[in-house]
Order: C-alpha cells, then sequence, then structure tokens
C-alpha cells in the first residue's frame, strides 16, 4: 500500500533482477508533494522505530528535499504527528560540498535551519559530513572519514548501517547526490566518494557512492518541475546509471519517485 494520499500510483512490481520496480506517486504540484512527503515520512520513521527501536534517514539538499524537512519539522510539533521519537533517529547525508562550514553553499546549513535546530534530536545521531575548514587537507580524507563514521555505526563489518529512508533530489541531468552523468563517481564502488571538477558549483564534494545508496532500505527520490521531466522519463525508461545516475538508485525494499505532475509530465500514462 502506498502511503501516499492522494496521490497517484502508477506501478509497482518485482522486476527481473528481484529489487522492487520503482513505485511512483504524482502529486499536483511542489508544495503538495513536499507535504505528502513529509508525512510519509514520519510514518516511515516511526514503523521502523516500532521494529528496531532506532530510525535512520539519509538527507537532501536541494528545494524539495528541504521544504519536507521543514514540512517535517512542523508536524514534529503537532501532538497528533508526534509518533516519532527524535532522540533516536539517525541523521546522515546523501552529499555536501567541501567547502567551510558556515559557507551557505552546506546542505547541513540548509537542513538545521529547516529542522535539525527545531526539533530535538541527540546531537551524537547527526552526522553531517566534513566542510574543508574540518581538518581534513584533501576530500578523499573526509570522504574515508565519513565512510568510517558509517561503518561504525553499522557495526559487524558491516560498511553500511540499516537506512530506513534514503532521500535524493535529482538535477535536470540526473545527477543524485553528488553523483553525476559519466563522472568516475558512478563507477566508484567505495560507499563514500570524493568528487573533483563536479560540472556544478561548488566544484569539490562528498558523495555517497552507489554501494551506500543502494545498501537503503527505500530510496526516495524527490523531483519537482517541468526541467526534470525528461530525466524522470529516462531514468524510469531504462537509462544506464552512468548516462543518468538516477536510473541506478534503487532501494532494497522500494524506490519511490516522489514526483509532481510538471516532473512527471513525459512518463507515458500507461
Ligand atoms: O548542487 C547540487 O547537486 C544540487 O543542489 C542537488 O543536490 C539538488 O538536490 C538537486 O539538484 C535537486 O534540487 P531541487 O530539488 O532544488 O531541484
Amino acid at each position: 500500500m502506498s502511503q501516499f494520499s492522494p496521490g497517484e500510483r502508477i506501478e509497482e512490481a518485482l522486476s527481473e533482477e528481484g529489487l522492487p520496480t520503482p513505485d511512483v506517486v504524482v502529486e499536483p504540484d511542489a508544495d503538495r508533494l513536499a507535504r505528502a512527503v513529509s508525512s510519509a515520512l514520519v510514518a516511515r520513521l516511526a514503523a521502523a522505530q516500532a521494529v528496531h527501536g532506532t530510525a535512520s534517514v539519509v538527507l537532501t539538499g536541494g528545494g524539495i528535499g528541504t521544504a519536507v524537512l521543514q514540512r517535517v519539522a512542523d508536524l514534529a510539533a503537532e501532538p497528533e504527528h508526534a509518533v516519532v521519537d527524535w532522540q533516536q533517529v539517525d541523521v546522515w547525508w546523501g552529499d555536501e560540498r567541501f567547502v567551510p562550514a558556515d559557507s551557505d553553499d552546506r546542505n547541513e546549513l540548509g537542513a538545521r535551519a529547516a529542522f535539525l535546530g527545531r526539533v530535538g534530536l541527540d546531537p551524537e545521531r547527526i552526522h553531517p559530513m566534513p566542510s574543508s575548514d574540518a581538518g581534513f587537507d584533501e576530500p578523499e580524507e573526509a570522504a574515508a572519514w565519513y565512510a568510517e563514521q558509517l561503518a561504525a555505526v553499522a557495526g559487524d563489518d558491516r560498511a553500511v548501517p540499516r537506512i530506513d529512508v534514503l532521500m535524493l533530489g535529482m538535477g535536470p541531468e540526473g545527477h543524485v547526490a553528488s553523483i553525476f552523468p559519466d563522472s568516475p563517481a558512478v563507477s566508484d564502488e567505495r560507499p563514500v566518494v570524493a568528487v573533483r571538477d563536479c560540472p556544478k558549483p561548488p566544484p569539490t564534494r562528498i558523495s555517497l557512492g552507489f554501494s551506500a545508496i543502494t545498501s537503503a532500505e527505500e530510496v526516495w527520490l524527490l523531483v519537482s518541475g517541468e526541467g526534470k521531466a525528461e530525466a524522470v522519463a529516462r531514468a524510469l525508461g531504462g537509462a544506464t546509471r552512468s548516462d543518468l545516475p538516477a536510473a541506478g538508485a534503487r532501494g532494497r525494499r522500494a524506490t519511490r519517485w516522489l514526483l509532481d505532475a510538471a516532473a512527471a509530465s513525459r512518463l507515458p500514462r500507461d
């Protein structure tokens, strides 16, 4: 059952390789998309806590990702939606710009303003990617350190802990996190990668790699706007992850494309 309402689900089934095929939900506009995703995220984290005691989420920057966080913080303040123990939620990032900590380019700053600074999380469970002034000279060192943090929380010789929901925005050319088309990160099997010469500024970044992204229980791609419609159609139409990294963003148990009507406008109706 989709937890999204009044969205329209187009497809759900098992693909040939055993992963669930993407579940596509369409909301009328970006605002209603953010509202639907935030409600679903709260419900999903509460469900994870009911099973495991804890929950974990990977955040994304971008317009919809930030709007979702704002709305989640609003919900957290409403008694009827206080179903998540925020002290028992681990927060990770899908990518980050390797710039100074106080730079407005940091995804972390946006997340702190929208959400982390408004909801009572355990500081020990907030796991930002390092900034360029955090003591690492090179982004490769910072990426390796972040991989160590993931592995330390995971334990049992696993590289990545259980991630209940991994959210991703998507660029118009199909990049997710900071994995850009035809870039070295596409084929880098490490859980965390350093990205240099990024086609979109700032050029130096840290990103989860595909091995970490595809280890998540659920991957949610949050996409709005006509400018993304072609990439959405290509990703769901069989593009390779090298051509269009979003096509390779798949969760173990679910992959959800959460779209507004404009972003869905080039999908075939069947
Ligand atoms: O620099 C980047 O790589 C972008 O900020 C990216 O991380 C962003 O999440 C997507 O491009 C979607 O952004 P929107 O939701 O704002 O379209």
